[in-house]
Formats: C-alpha cells, structure tokens, sequence
C-alpha cells in the first residue's frame, strides 16, 4: 500500500486507539468515498504510548479494519488517517490546531481521561491535572506537552486563538452521560484557571458536539494482524477488528464544517440524551454486569460468559429494571436488545472482561446510577439487576483473586497489589464511591446486600 494522493488534514484526533479507527476514521473513509467533494484527512495523536502511531506511521497511516461477522471477516483498508503522531508531540499539535484547514476536533481517551469529578467538574488535586495547570500558565510553548486531555485541549485551543484560526467543532466520543457537556466543563474550567481570557475566546469559538457512538471494538491480537496480513496480502502491524454494527448520533454545531458523515450512516439530532441513555443503560451496563459476573466465574470474554444461563438471567433482569426509566418504546427497546443478544454472543469478538471492568468506579455512575435514581423517583425498587451489577462489581474488587484495574477505588480499597486487605469494604462505602446521597437509601443497600448474598460465594463451577 502507499500513501498517493492522501486526503488534506481538516481534523485532528486525540486517542489513537482501536476505537477511533474503528469508528470515527471509519465513518469519514466512508464519507470520502461516498461523497464527490473535498475529501477529509485525519491527524490521530496517541493518548499515551506512542506505539500506536509507530505503526501506522510505518504504513502511511493505513491499516485494515477486519469486519467480523459470526461466520467470517471482511477486510477493508482505511486511508482517512494521513497522520499518525506521538501525544508527546506537543509542537505538532498545536501547529495543527492553529491550522484554519482544522476544522473538527475529536476526542476518545476513555472515561478517567476527562478527569471529571462529578458536579464537582476538573478532579482539581489529581497530580496530571495540576501539573498542567502549572505548565499552561509558565512555560514557553516550544517545550510544552501537556498530559491531561484537559490540558492538551486547552494547550491547542490557546495556538488556536493565538494564530487567528477561527471556530472549530470539539467532538467527544467516549461513553460518558453527556459526553459534549462534561468536555465544555472540564475544558473551561481549565482554560479558566490558565487565563480568563482564553476561556471567554473557547466559549464563543468552540463548539462542543455530544455524541452517542456504538461500535464493539475488542483490542487487536497477534492472531488479527496475521489474518489482516492475509487477507490483504500486506504485513499490516496495525489492524483493527470490529463488528458489522455501527451507530453514530450527534447533536451540535460544525462552525468550520464537516464530512458527511452521514452517508454513511450517522444521524444528526437535536437532543442527544433519550440515545445515550439507552445506549448506556443496555450495552454498556450490560457489558460491565458480564465483566464482572463473567470474571467471578472464571471466564475470559464476553461471548463466553453469554454461554452461562445465569449471567444472561442478570443480564435479562438489569434490561428490564432499565425499561420503565428508558424514553423508548416498548418494541423498540425489544427491537434493541433483539441486537445486543445477538452482537454480546458473536464469538468470534474476543472482547475480554478485564478491558471492560476496568475504572467500573467511574463507568457505574453512569451505567447504573441514573437508572436506580430514575426508578426510585417513579416509586419502582432499585431493580435486582443494577443491585446485581454493583454487587458483583464490589465482589471483584473485594476479591484479590481478580485482577482488573479500577483507580477510583484505590481511596476505598487500597491499591489492589498491595494485598487482601480491601475484601472487608462493606456494601455502604461502595456505594459511597458511585453516590453520595444514594448511598445513604436503607432500600438500596439492602437490595445491594441481597444481591451480594446472592452472588454468594459462586466459583466456575457454583450457581450464584
Ligand atoms: N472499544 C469500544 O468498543 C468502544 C466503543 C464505544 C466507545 N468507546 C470509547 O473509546 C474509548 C477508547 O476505547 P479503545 O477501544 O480505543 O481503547 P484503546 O485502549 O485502544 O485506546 C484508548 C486510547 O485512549 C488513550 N488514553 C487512555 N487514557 C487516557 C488519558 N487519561 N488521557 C489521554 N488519553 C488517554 C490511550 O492512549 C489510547 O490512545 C473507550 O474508553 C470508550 O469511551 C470504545
Ligand atoms: O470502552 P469502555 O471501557 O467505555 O467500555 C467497555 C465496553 O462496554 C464498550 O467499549 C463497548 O464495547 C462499546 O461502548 C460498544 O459501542
């Protein structure tokens, strides 16, 4: 493969992970391909490692996407990524977003990467966070990298504003409750807290887009790079693998412009939140009682812990505790869960439970805890499924047998390598962790308890 007639940079990524080229450069492939006008380049910035843009960087930015049914994979090489770059490049990121071509800012760096605490905002405290602060407000621009996602935005928006660049479009894509507002929060408070004047330009300049995106896209294996390699009959170092499925709902404003998306497949809303409730509440919760029911039994992937009939029972009862609190209809969440039994029994997605459970502290908040809150305000219980889900999530951390990691819960569990001493944490504390307030309803910690007597002590080989 070589990189002839490339597309120009118009937008730039930050978190070059399986995600994103599984997804958002998927999506604006296909928009070049299928749209006649001016065709978009990405520049992908790793989040961490610079693993990922040596090797893409080797193969021009391409890479194989393995489109993977149940029966077979389909291979389909992505040219929309035109630079792969290190995140520690912080002279290269800012040139790119003082670019007036720039017109699109994406974002994926997990949930802890927006360092967002709640109604609290920016985790003011965290090491990276003030450490950014610091750099923002003293050094000179030359030998700056900013390490908090926070910090490298602020860090380009301010090359932005410098340069005269104009408006952009900042497009979170990670499974955060809205993900558009939480990234305006912890950006401004940033920009803030470095120069007043710089937050006033991103509020008028910058729009933030919330985004809810659906594409189960497990971490690429030895074995995926030799099928790529095969499949396409070039040694492809950085494939992905992903499934047929893929959803993309937006709702924000483009000042600067963007590709069309939509032929494609995206849809363009006006209120984001019924989709990413439901999204939340079904995929993700769901994911996250597999992982942590999964990983009790001893299993290793999603697919596999679909095998037991008691996991799926849990799975079943954390949907329907979902359903009264969901603004769909009934045949369409049937319609919905009609899909994600069939997408979580794929077996040949090996999405691995440890990938998933990770940072459940952070993820639950979301996957859960708006549920229980929105059945206890109709007068509902809690449901035997979410009390199921934070049980078996407490079970995990409790148990040093289990090995997964989850840095919110260091506070409360101590550091899990440190030995044994966290199984004692009680059912109240944990809660504490998801939510204050709710931790102190006798109703739910008493569904939690339940739940946790449940789970009992289940091994691979005990019912729960
Ligand atoms: N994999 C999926 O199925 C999927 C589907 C929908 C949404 N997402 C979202 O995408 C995110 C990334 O998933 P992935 O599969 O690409 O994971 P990945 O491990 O392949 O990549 C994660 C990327 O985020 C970066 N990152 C991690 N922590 C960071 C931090 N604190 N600050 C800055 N960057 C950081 C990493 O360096 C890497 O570039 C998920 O956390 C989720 O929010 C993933
Ligand atoms: O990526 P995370 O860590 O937010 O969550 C793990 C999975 O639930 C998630 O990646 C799903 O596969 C994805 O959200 C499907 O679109």
């Amino acid at each position: 493969m070589t990189g002839t007639n490339r597309p120009p940079i118009r937008m730039v990524h930050l978190g070059l992970g399986a995600f994103h080229r599984a997804h958002q450069a998927w999506y604006t492939h296909q928009a070049n391909e299928l749209s006649g006008s001016r065709p978009w380049g990405i520049a992908a910035f790793t989040g961490r490692s610079p693993r990922a843009a040596e090797s893409l960087t080797e193969q021009d930015g391409l890479y194989t996407l393995l489109i993977r049914d149940r029966n077979e994979d389909r291979a389909q090489v992505i040219s929309s990524i035109v630079e792969a770059v290190d995140g520690n490049n912080g002279a290269r990121w800012r040139e790119l977003l003082a670019t007036p071509d720039t017109a699109v800012l994406t974002v994926t760096v997990t949930e802890a990467g927006y360092h967002h605490h709640g109604t609290k905002g920016l985790d003011y405290g965290n090491a990276e966070v003030d450490g950014d602060i610091r750099l923002l407000r003293s050094s000179k621009p030359a030998t700056r990298a900013a390490r908090s996602a926070p910090g490298r935005i602020v860090d380009g928006l301010r090359a932005r504003r410098d340069a005269g660049a104009g408006p952009l479009a900042l497009v979170s894509c990670d499974n955060l409750n809205h993900n558009g507002d939480v990234t305006r929060t912890v950006v401004l408070q940033m920009a803030t807290s470095v120069d007043e004047n710089l937050a006033h330009w991103i509020d008028a300049n910058v729009s933030f887009v919330s985004t809810m995106v659906d594409r189960i896209t497990p971490a690429t294996t030895a074995a995926d790079c030799e099928t790529a390699s095969r499949l396409t009959g070039f040694p492809d170092r950085a494939p992905v693998v992903t499934e047929p499925f893929a959803e993309w709902i937006l709702a924000g404003e483009f000042p600067a412009g963007r590709p069309a998306w939509e032929l494609a497949g995206a849809r363009f809303v006006d209120d984001i939140r019924p989709f990413e409730e439901r999204k939340l509440w079904l995929l993700n919760a769901g994911h996250s009682l597999l992982a942590y029911t999964g990983m009790i039994r001893g299993y290793q992937t999603i697919a596999d812990t679909m095998k037991d009939p008691e996991c799926v029972e849990l799975l079943e009862e954390l949907w329907s505790d979902a359903r009264p609190v969901l603004p769909f209809s009934a045949a369409e969440i049937d319609a919905g869960l009609q899909d994600l039994r069939t997408r979580f029994q794929n077996p040949r997605i090996e999405h691995q439970l440890t990938q998933i459970a990770a940072d459940g502290s952070i993820k639950l908040r979301m996957r859960s805890i708006p549920v229980i809150r929105r059945r206890l305000a109709q007068g509902l219980d809690p449901g035997r499924g979410q009390a199921a889900l934070i049980a078996a999530w407490l079970r995990c951390l409790r148990s040093p047998h289990i090995d997964f990691h989850d840095r919110g819960a260091d506070s409360l569990v101590g550091r899990r390598d440190d030995g044994p001493a966290h199984s004692s944490v009680d059912e109240r504390s944990a809660l504490a962790l998801l939510d204050s307030e709710l931790a102190k309803s006798p109703e739910l910690v008493a569904a939690v308890v339940l739940a946790a007597e449940r789970l009992g002590a289940a091994t691979a080989s005990t019912s729960f």
